[in-house]
Order: structure tokens, then C-alpha cells, then sequence
């Protein structure tokens, strides 16, 4: 039997590894069952070069767990070692890089390291207070077994422990490791790294009772844990619609069937693969980001995919697997790195031409899942300045009130000849709600103009940014001003009212539209308009809602304490005001005067609490009063 110390140059490492990865010490079982993974394929290459004879179809890993003995094992059938290889590789080899890791990091926070790096064969110490390596090589020499207890010193002797080919790694877990033990959370931590590998893992539990078979019953089947040929992995001619919803089911299966997907396949500059999902979604709260996973050759690595993926398409679903991504280096690094800058821009591109494909090809089918893509795109647009020049071409509006979709560039044309402002600007007309709006969507329809859904919580801040980089268009929200001037402020006022009536008019109005950000205005619009309309100016009504939006910023909070805009545009040519205007008695002109302001800011959705409960007193007192 020889016995060593392994070579410790600073301070004993298991210490270290152990306080160093307090909070992670669950990637133990990501390094040991990757590195079984590694032998079978290595015997799997050599069986490929005629090196090896013997069968390499079945192989397997198991997870042994013996919660009695207080032990797991990882068990491969892979290359295994020889005594001299272990030497070589576990004393030498994986202690120095293990070493080299921990001096690299030394003094850094643990948020810095954990999750991003392989520290290989010494994670077992992580849970492991004796770790055994039983060991026998497919070059048909005597099974070896080393043995350590964490101290530098170990064994490693010839044993007759193992007849077959590979290895098995043998934690005796530590009191503070004991959760391990569990098998649901064995299970778990399997399930979470390993469950894409490309070798079967099985995980055995050796007390489980077996449940006794009646006659002629077939014993369970036993599945391993993991699916060794997960989609993104195989090619797109291979794969059906069916095979993509499914593999979307195994990653999120409660989730509803997504709208379409990307299946990345680059080699060059860098490898990466993967498919990216577009989920459905209704309403930009609904949206749960961090739900792309990052794998290295099928190994979990992460849920955190923030700097490898744009921001705007976190949103997606799916999985991305680079060996190219440094997993080995702090966040800070990573966002520098020249590779990951250079995929952030590859899934960009891709994500843009995928839109830019099936518009093109089934513009139906991308205007049918414009509710869900609006979302992206819009985001996108906001965020990525390459993903905003593209988009510009597939971006839609949605008519209000009609399923009909316009690109930017057809509502222009649509609208050339009604909407273009004398500053020769597009104006989009829009709504952010259509019941509520429907007064001036209609007044606005009248007058043959276009108006389109812009609904969402996003729309509010992306009106504001958009305008700002296109040219020549300018968004104005359908119930900002009178029908008349929501292109152009025109001054024509064509009343039928003498100038005394108007001031009259303006008087009496003045008189009970008191409040702090009212204004009054008497003009001549069609006698078929309201009487009264209330408006909310484009400008103050857009910084209150970025304001309401939050955010913190001393300007914002400045405007939403700044008081409510309103316009109340009193339209001289309705014949009511005739009929105000002669009215003897004071108390009843004063009545239906107060129920035309209060229907104004009734349609702006602005009357509540006690003044809409006055206002339902009042009108049936209107209704009641004898003429
Ligand atoms: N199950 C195994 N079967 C055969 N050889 C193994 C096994 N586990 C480890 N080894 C050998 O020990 C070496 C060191 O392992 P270790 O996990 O420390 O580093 P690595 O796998 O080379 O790199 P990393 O884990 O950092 O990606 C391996 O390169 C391999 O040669």
C-alpha cells in the first residue's frame, strides 16, 4: 500500500473549500456526475478508434445512496484509472487546479464565485468527510482504491474491491452534510444539474423497501432520471412541432403551449445551441423573466442567464448551452468578456430575423400573436438599438375596434392625405382604452381618422421613446383634445353664439369649473358633437403616467404631484346652450350647466366619489322639474 501527503503548499485546502462554498455545496454532484460523464464518452471515443473492444452501448452512472452507512456514491463504467493515473490525475492534477482555483479567488466575495466555476474532484470534500476512489481501467490492470479524510494525507493501494471496468467516487458525508442523505433532495439536486446529460444516470436508494410482486405482476420499470437526447441538441429537420412543444412541456410543464421557438446553431466564432420559446402572454405583469437556463455540454449551469442573454429577451423561455461561456469567472468578468458580448449579439440577430421570417411568410399568423409578440418587440425596441432597426419593419398597430394590423409605414400611407400635422409630422392617433375612450374614438372616427390599440403598461413609456427616434411621427392619444384640433391646433371657431352669449357662456362655466388645472374654452364645433368634452393635453397626461409608472426620479414624483390637466371645450353650436342661455329660472340653468361638465368628466372617466353621487342627485332632479 503506498501512502503520500498531497502536496499543500499554502494552508490545508479542504478547510477551504468547505468554508469557501458554504451555500453551494450541492454543485458536488454536478462535478462528480460530469466527470463520470466524461469517462463513459472517453471510453465511448476509444471504442470509436478501435482502441476499445468491448461493448459501450449500455452504459450507465448510478447514484448510490446508503443513507444507513451514511454514504453516496457516483459509479461509472467509464475509463477508470489506473494506480498510476490516479496518482496523476487526483493527487497532482485535480489538487493543483483545485488549489489554483481557490487561490484565484481568495478574498473575494462567495455571490463573486459560486455557481460559475468547476472545482472537479475535490467538490467531494465539500459533503464528504472520507472520500474513497475505487477504480479499475479498461487497460485491464488491478482496481486501485485511494482513500482520503480530508487531511493531506492519503492511501492508495490495490484492491479486489471492483471486477468491473470504471469508478466509483464514495463520500462517507459529514454530520453537517447529513440533508444530503435525503433522496428527494439527492433527487432534486440530480434533476436540476444533470437532467439533459447525455449518459442514463440511475438513482438507487439500496434501503428502499422492494414491494413484493403478486403473481404474475412485471416489476417497475425503472427510468433514469435524465432525458440523454434533449432537442436543442439534435438538428431542426429532425425535430417536429410536436418534438419542440413537448421538450417545452419537460422544461416548464405547467405552462401553456408557447407561440413559436428559435433553434440556435452556431460553431462559429463560438459554439452555441439552443432553442429560445416565445411564451404566451397577455399583460407585460404577467411576464416572469429568468426563465432561460444556461448549460455547458448539457450540464446545468445556471437560471441567471442576465449577461449572456439581451435583456429584452429574458423574457423568453428556453435553454442555451456554450462551452464557450467562461463558467470559471466572476460576473463582473463575464459582462467584458469579448464572447459573451459576441452571443448577446448573435441571439439578437436571431431573434429578429425569426420575427422578420414568419411576418414576411404568415403575416396572418404573426398579426394573430401580435398581443403576446407586441410585448418583445416593443421592449426590444426600447432597449437594443440593432433590434429596433429591424423591428421598425415588423413593429403593428391594431385598429381600434377592428381586427386590422398596420406596419408604421402603412399607417402613414393610410392616413397621408387626414393626419399629417403642419409640421409635415405623421400623427398617430391612438387610445389606451377603448371602452373608456370610445366618446372620442368615435368623434375622432367621424372625422376619418385612424385610431389604433396602444394598451399595454408598456405602450406608455414606449410612445415617449419611440416618438423621440422616429422622424416625422408624433403620438397623440385620442381623448387629448378635441376631435377638431387632434392633428393641428386650427383656429377657425365658427359659432353660431353673438359675442356676448360666448362670454356668457364662458362665465357661467368658469364659475363651477374651479378647480386647479381646469380650463375652460367656449368654441364652435358641429352641433352633432357634445355639448361639453373634456380633454386631457397630451404632454402633462404622458408625464403623469410615466409618473404613476414609478421609478423614484425626483422629476417624476414632481409631476405626479403637479394637478390634473383637463380642457373642457364648450362646443357654442350644441342647441343646449340655446336652451341654457334662455332659461329664466337660475337654479335649474345652474343644474343642467353643472350636468353637462359633470358628463364631460364622466366620459374622461375623472367623475367619482361624492361628486358622482351629486351628480346622479342632480339629474334626477333634472329629469323631475316641471317645465
Ligand atoms: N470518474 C472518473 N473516471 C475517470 N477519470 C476520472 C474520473 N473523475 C476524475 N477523473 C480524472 O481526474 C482528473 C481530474 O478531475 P477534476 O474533476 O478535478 O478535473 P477535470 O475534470 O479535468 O476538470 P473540471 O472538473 O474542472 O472540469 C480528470 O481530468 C480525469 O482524468
Amino acid at each position: 500500500m503506498a501512502t503520500g501527503s498531497i502536496r499543500v503548499q499554502t494552508e490545508n485546502i479542504f478547510p477551504v473549500i468547505k468554508k469557501f462554498l458554504y451555500s453551494d455545496h450541492e454543485i458536488f454532484i454536478r462535478e462528480l456526475v460530469s466527470n463520470a460523464v466524461d469517462a463513459t464518452k472517453k471510453l465511448k471515443t476509444l471504442a470509436g478508434v478501435g482502441e476499445f473492444n468491448g461493448p459501450v452501448d449500455d452504459l450507465k452512472i448510478e447514484v448510490v445512496l446508503d443513507a444507513k452507512k451514511k454514504t453516496i456514491s457516483i459509479i461509472d463504467q467509464g475509463i477508470g484509472m489506473t494506480e498510476e493515473e490516479v496518482d496523476k490525475y487526483l493527487n497532482q492534477v485535480a489538487f493543483s487546479s483545485a488549489e489554483e482555483f481557490l487561490e484565484k479567488y481568495k478574498g473575494q466575495s462567495e455571490a463573486n464565485v459560486i455557481g460559475h466555476f468547476g472545482l472537479g474532484f475535490y467538490s467531494s470534500f465539500m459533503v464528504g468527510e472520507r472520500v474513497e476512489v475505487i477504480t479499475k481501467s479498461y487497460k485491464d490492470t488491478p482496481a486501485v482504491r485511494w482513500e482520503c479524510d480530508g487531511s493531506p494525507n492519503y492511501t492508495l493501494e490495490e484492491t479486489n474491491e471492483r471486477v468491473e471496468r470504471g469508478t466509483e467516487i464514495r463520500m462517507h458525508v459529514a454530520p453537517d452534510s447529513e440533508e444530503f442523505l435525503d433522496k428527494w433532495r439527492l433527487q432534486g439536486i440530480l434533476e436540476k444539474f444533470c437532467k439533459f446529460l447525455p449518459v442514463p444516470i440511475y438513482l438507487v436508494d439500496v434501503n428502499e423497501e422492494k414491494e413484493e410482486l403478486k403473481d404474475g405482476e412485471a416489476p417497475l420499470e425503472i427510468k433514469p432520471i435524465n432525458n440523454t437526447a434533449p432537442a436543442w441538441i439534435k438538428k431542426p429537420s429532425e425535430l417536429s412541432k410536436e418534438d419542440y412543444e413537448n421538450f417545452y412541456k419537460e422544461l416548464y410543464p405547467m405552462s401553456e403551449t408557447p407561440l413559436f421557438w428559435i433553434h440556435l446553431n452556431v460553431d462559429y466564432p463560438f459554439n452555441l445551441t439552443g432553442i429560445l420559446y416565445f411564451p404566451k402572454i397577455k399583460h407585460s405583469y404577467e411576464v416572469q423573466k429568468d426563465k432561460i437556463s444556461l448549460y455547458s455540454n448539457q450540464v446545468f449551469v445556471t437560471d441567471e442567464v442576465k449577461d449572456i442573454v439581451p435583456e429584452f429577451l429574458m423574457l423568453l423561455h428556453g435553454v442555451i448551452d456554450s462551452p464557450d461561456i467562461p463558467l470559471n469567472v466572476s460576473r463582473s468578468y463575464l459582462q467584458g468578456d469579448p464572447n459573451v458580448k459576441k452571443i448577446n449579439n448573435h441571439i439578437t440577430k436571431k431573434v429578429a430575423d425569426k420575427l422578420d421570417e414568419i411576418f414576411r411568410n404568415d403575416r396572418a399568423d404573426f398579426e394573430s400573436k401580435w398581443e403576446s409578440l407586441g410585448l418583445f418587440v416593443k421592449y426590444g425596441m426600447m432597449t437594443d438599438d440593432k433590434f429596433y432597426d429591424k423591428a421598425k419593419s415588423f413593429l403593428l398597430f391594431e385598429e381600434a375596434g377592428n381586427k386590422k394590423f398596420f406596419t408604421l409605414e402603412e399607417y402613414k400611407t393610410s392616413v397621408a392625405s387626414l393626419q399629417v400635422n403642419k409640421d409635415k409630422k405623421t400623427v398617430v392617433l391612438y387610445t389606451s382604452d377603448e371602452v373608456q375612450q370610445d366618446a372620442y374614438i368615435q368623434a375622432a372616427k367621424a372625422k376619418g381618422y385612424l385610431v389604433v390599440k396602444l394598451n399595454d403598461l408598456i405602450d406608455t413609456s414606449w410612445v415617449g421613446q419611440i416618438e423621440y427616434k422616429l422622424d416625422n411621427v408624433q403620438f397623440v392619444r385620442v381623448d387629448s383634445d378635441i376631435a377638431d384640433n387632434l392633428i393641428d391646433k386650427s383656429e377657425t371657431d365658427n359659432t353660431v353664439l353673438s359675442e356676448t352669449e360666448k362670454t356668457t357662456l364662458n362665465d357661467l362655466f368658469k364659475g363651477m369649473i374651479t378647480k386647479e388645472g381646469y380650463k375652460v374654452e367656449v368654441k364652435g364645433l358641429s352641433p352633432e358633437a357634445a355639448p361639453i368634452i373634456a380633454t386631457r393635453p397630451e404632454w402633462s397626461r404622458r408625464m403623469k403616467d410615466m409618473a404613476s409608472l414609478g421609478g423614484g426620479n425626483p422629476m417624476m414624483s414632481f409631476y405626479a404631484n403637479m394637478p390634473e390637466e383637463v380642457n373642457f371645450t364648450v362646443n357654442g353650436n350644441h342647441p343646449i346652450h340655446q336652451q341654457i342661455l334662455h332659461e329664466g329660472n337660475e337654479a335649474k340653468q345652474q343644474n343642467i350647466a353643472k350636468n353637462l361638465v359633470d358628463l364631460a368628466l364622466l366620459s374622461q372617466g375623472l367623475l367619482k366619489g361624492n361628486e358622482l353621487t351629486e351628480f346622479v342627485k342632480r339629474s334626477v332632479e333634472v329629469m323631475g322639474t316641471k317645465n
